[in-house]
Order: C-alpha cells, then sequence, then structure tokens
C-alpha cells in the first residue's frame, strides 16, 4: 500500500534541439549534485538508482514523461526516496520551468498522464519491478516508435468544439499559447469541429481594420474577448487587421476568405505537423484530424506553409509575423539542407504530375511521377501527410481516368477516399466527391477525354496476387 508522488513534463520533450539541450544540462545537473551519493549514478545514457529496486534506464532518443515514485511510510524513511523526489524535481524545474508539474496523489493532486498509459509504456521498456509493487523512483521514457504499441486509451466521447477530453491549452515555451495532448490520439481521430466566430475576405489593413469591428459588433461579449484575446503579431494602428493576419485559416486551400476560431487559432506551426485542418464548405466549419499516433502531451501542431527552408521562413516571418522554432528548423543545417533537396524534388514532381501536355501525351512517365512523390513525401514527412497522399492518388486517378483506364482509376480513387477520410472526414464534401468517383469512375468528366489506350473496366484490377505484383500492375512498373 501507499501512494505515488512525482513530476510529470507537459509537454513532454521533443527531438528538436533546443529541448535535446535542456535535457543535458538537466542530466549534467543531476550528476553534480548526486556527485558524492554511492546511490545515484548518471552515465550517458542511464540514471540509475541503486538503492532498493530501483531500476536503471535508457535515455537516448527518449522522450521523459514522467518521474514518480511509491511512498510507503517505513521503506520510504529508510531509502529517503521523497527527497530525491524533491531535490530531481527542484533540478528540473531549474532547467525546464513550467514544463515540470509535480503531483502527490496522498493530497489528490494527479499527474498529467494517466497510469494505464504510464504502465504501457513501461512495459514496453522491460523495466525491471513495478511501480504498483517496489519503492521505485522511475524515469518512464518513451520513443516515438513506441506509440503503436500501446493499447489506445478510449475516447470517451464525441470531439466537438467545447470538449477538451482530448487536448489542453497550454503555454509552450518559446511560442504563446498551444493544444497539448491529454491521452493517446489515435491517427485519423477528428480533434476540433469548430464553427469560425466570423469568415472574412482579405483586405488592407486598414480596410480590414474597419470590416472586422463590423463583425465584432454582431458577435456576442463573450465572443468579442475570444477574438480580442488571440495573438497579435502585428500590433499598432489596425490592431483587428494584425489579429486577423497572425491567426486567420483561409477557408479552403487557397481561399483569400479567412475563418477565425477561439479554439483552432490557438494551434502552433510546425513544418514537420502531425494533424491536418480542413474547411468543410458544406457544413462551414473547420476540422482538425491528427494525421498521425499523437502521444499524450504532445503539442497538436498543423502546418502554415511547407515550402522549402527558406522560402517557408520568409513566408512564416512576412504573413505571419514569426520566426519557426519547430522540430525541423531547430535541427543541424545538414539536416535542414537534406529537407530543403527533398521539399524542392516535391515541388518538381508537382509540376511534372500537374502538366497537362505530359499527361496527354505521355501519361506513363506523369503516373510514374507519382510513384515517386509517395516515396519523397514519406521520406520527408514520414507517412503524415495524408492530405497530401490524398491528392496524388487523386492525380494518379485523373491520368488514369482520361485515358479510360476505368480499373486504376477506381483503385487510385479507393486509395485518396480512404486518406480524405483520414484527414477530413467522411463528411467532408470532398471525401463524398471522391467516393463517388470510386464507385463510378466515368462520371469523371474528364474520362477517356485524352485517349482511350488505357482502357479497361472497372472490375479488371488483379485478383488474388501479392502487394508487390499488385503495385505493379497499378502503377504500370516493369520488371
Ligand atoms: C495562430 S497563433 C497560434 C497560437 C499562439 N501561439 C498563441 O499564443 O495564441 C500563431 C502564432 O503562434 C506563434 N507560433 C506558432 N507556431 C510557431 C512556431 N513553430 N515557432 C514559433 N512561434 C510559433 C507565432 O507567434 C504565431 O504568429
Amino acid at each position: 500500500m501507499g501512494a505515488d508522488s512525482g513530476f510529470d513534463m507537459v509537454p513532454r520533450l521533443s527531438q528538436g534541439n533546443q529541448d535535446r539541450r535542456e535535457w543535458e544540462r538537466f542530466l549534467e545537473g543531476v550528476k553534480q549534485y548526486y556527485a558524492d551519493d554511492e546511490q545515484v549514478e548518471v552515465g550517458p545514457r542511464v540514471i540509475q538508482f541503486k538503492a532498493g529496486e530501483w531500476p536503471s534506464l535508457p535515455m537516448e532518443g527518449h522522450k521523459f514523461l514522467r518521474f514518480s515514485s511509491k511512498i510507503t511510510g517505513a521503506t520510504a524513511a529508510k531509502t529517503g526516496v521523497e527527497n530525491y523526489i524533491r531535490e530531481v524535481q527542484e533540478l528540473a524545474k531549474a532547467v525546464f520551468g513550467g514544463r515540470i508539474r509535480p503531483w502527490n496523489e496522498l493530497f489528490d493532486v494527479w499527474g498529467f498522464y494517466r497510469w494505464d498509459f504510464v504502465h504501457a509504456t513501461m512495459k514496453l521498456h522491460n523495466l525491471v519491478g513495478t511501480p504498483l509493487e517496489s519503492p521505485a523512483v522511475w524515469l518512464v521514457l518513451p520513443s516515438r516508435k513506441d506509440i503503436a504499441t500501446p493499447e489506445p486509451i478510449p475516447l470517451t466521447s464525441v470531439n466537438n468544439q467545447g470538449n477538451t477530453d482530448l487536448y489542453e491549452v497550454m503555454a509552450i515555451p518559446g511560442r504563446g499559447k498551444g493544444l497539448v495532448a491529454k491521452v493517446d490520439i489515435p491517427k485519423g481521430t477528428q480533434i476540433i469541429c469548430e464553427k469560425p466566430l466570423f469568415t472574412l475576405r482579405s483586405s488592407a489593413p486598414p480596410s480590414m481594420h474597419h470590416l472586422v469591428a463590423e463583425k465584432l459588433k454582431l458577435l456576442p461579449n463573450d465572443k468579442q474577448r475570444e477574438f480580442l484575446s488571440l495573438h497579435n503579431n502585428f500590433p499598432g494602428q489596425y490592431a483587428f487587421a494584425g489579429i486577423m493576419r497572425t491567426n486567420a485559416l483561409p477557408c479552403g486551400p487557397g481561399s483569400s476568405v479567412g475563418g477565425i476560431y477561439s479554439t483552432i487559432c490557438l494551434i502552433n506551426h510546425s513544418c514537420i505537423p502531425n494533424a491536418h485542418n480542413n474547411w468543410n464548405e458544406e457544413a462551414q466549419h473547420e476540422t482538425i484530424h491528427a494525421t498521425r499516433n499523437i502521444l499524450a502531451g504532445e503539442e497538436i501542431l498543423i502546418s502554415y506553409a511547407n515550402e522549402p527552408s527558406q522560402a517557408r521562413q520568409r513566408k512564416l516571418r512576412e504573413s505571419f509575423g514569426f520566426q519557426c522554432s519547430c522540430e525541423l528548423c531547430s535541427q543541424p543545417l545538414q539536416a535542414i539542407q537534406a529537407s530543403d533537396k527533398r521539399r524542392a524534388d516535391i515541388e518538381q514532381l508537382d509540376e511534372t504530375i500537374g502538366n497537362p501536355v505530359a499527361m496527354m501525351s505521355s501519361p506513363q512517365k506523369s503516373l510514374a511521377a507519382c510513384h515517386d512523390l509517395i516515396h519523397v513525401l514519406d521520406q520527408e514527412y514520414g507517412g503524415t501527410v495524408i492530405a497530401l497522399l490524398a491528392r496524388l492518388y487523386y492525380d494518379a486517378f485523373q491520368i488514369c481516368v482520361a485515358h479510360g483506364d476505368q480499373a486504376r482509376a477506381s483503385v487510385f480513387a479507393e486509395r485518396s477516399y480512404m486518406s480524405r477520410v483520414e484527414c477530413e472526414g467522411e463528411d467532408s464534401p470532398v471525401t463524398q466527391k471522391v467516393k463517388g468517383l470510386m464507385r463510378d469512375p466515368t462520371k469523371h468528366p474528364s474520362f477517356s477525354a485524352y485517349s482511350t489506350r488505357w482502357r479497361s473496366t472497372r472490375t479488371a484490377r488483379p485478383r488474388n496476387v501479392d502487394a508487390n505484383s499488385f503495385d505493379k500492375w497499378l502503377w504500370k512498373l516493369s520488371g
């Protein structure tokens, strides 16, 4: 018997340079502090607490989540475990400040992370002892790769606007406020669905300021306050226009109409996002979906810009007024250059795919460019760019449909549909449109518009073949 106490790290450590440096500084602090204490050993990759059955745990490349101990009267007194917790907590606070959240179940102060999630993570690392039985001090350090293995924590309710079961608003070092996942959020989950406070077409600051004032007059007081509390990177004479410029999200790709949202506008940018925002024109609302599994304690991040780093940074600076400090932008120069090369390749392949003359005269080359693009996208974004994949599969659909190939067209439409469901939801008008084309590609206006050289029926796809052979057929690969 006994109660647990400790502290959590919220948001959890990222793989970014600043977090790595702070983690190193924290470890160095622990090392120096316990230099004369034989019970504690801090190696380059391990903190080992030797008293009782305290475990030693690997750290490199992992993310710090929880440090805790079970307090049992006699054992606690014998091992002095409470002192260790308090001391390490102070050392952590000195480096990580407000990210360190102390808790003590004895006094009904609960941790940020749920125990079932923490236990699942510990099991993955084969940690010795069990936190429920031994007077142990634990550092729980899950890595990104662990995410597929723990049982996802059931989501208790539908995730509409105002339901904060999935996330909470928190201060994020260097980025103002942000949204942080409270539980593991599986890929494809709709995290938020929100109606805008208002939408407005973009215009020059003086007129924008005036138009926003008109919109605000129509809102109730609490909604006016929500707008006024949003961040402004362009303070000055036209403050309302500054808030719009900092926060508005386009109502659809490339739209000059922007929407303002009380919650969604608190989501920060990452050049490698883990979530996707989408405007549903029919329902007139914006949704946020997880584009990969997001761990409890991770910040929820969307992308405001996708270009190679120089163009991207310029856009973020000039259009949105900030210098990006995301995981990618805080990588060493060499890694950023490698990413730039991939993003330039992505742009180049996009151009090739979108070239109508090539699509008409040499569709096989256009299809090959789609195939190449999948690999570059995967290398750059690690499978988190469902929205880009949805578009890519739709491009491949268009190439096939324009040459009368219903079999391939319906497979590509199916893939595009599945990606759309994951990043926009079943009820998105675009998802529904692609679903219709998946069932009957001939409904597309450019069916057989360029030629019938690839003519096939919808059911002519190969059956009972392995994935490799199917892919060879689908992409018209030789060999
Ligand atoms: C739409 S707001 C997001 C919420 C905002 N952090 C807040 O406190 O209200 C966009 C602003 O957040 C900050 N921000 C977002 N992503 C960032 C990033 N990757 N690096 C640095 N600042 C960021 C910038 O100040 C940006 O103008």
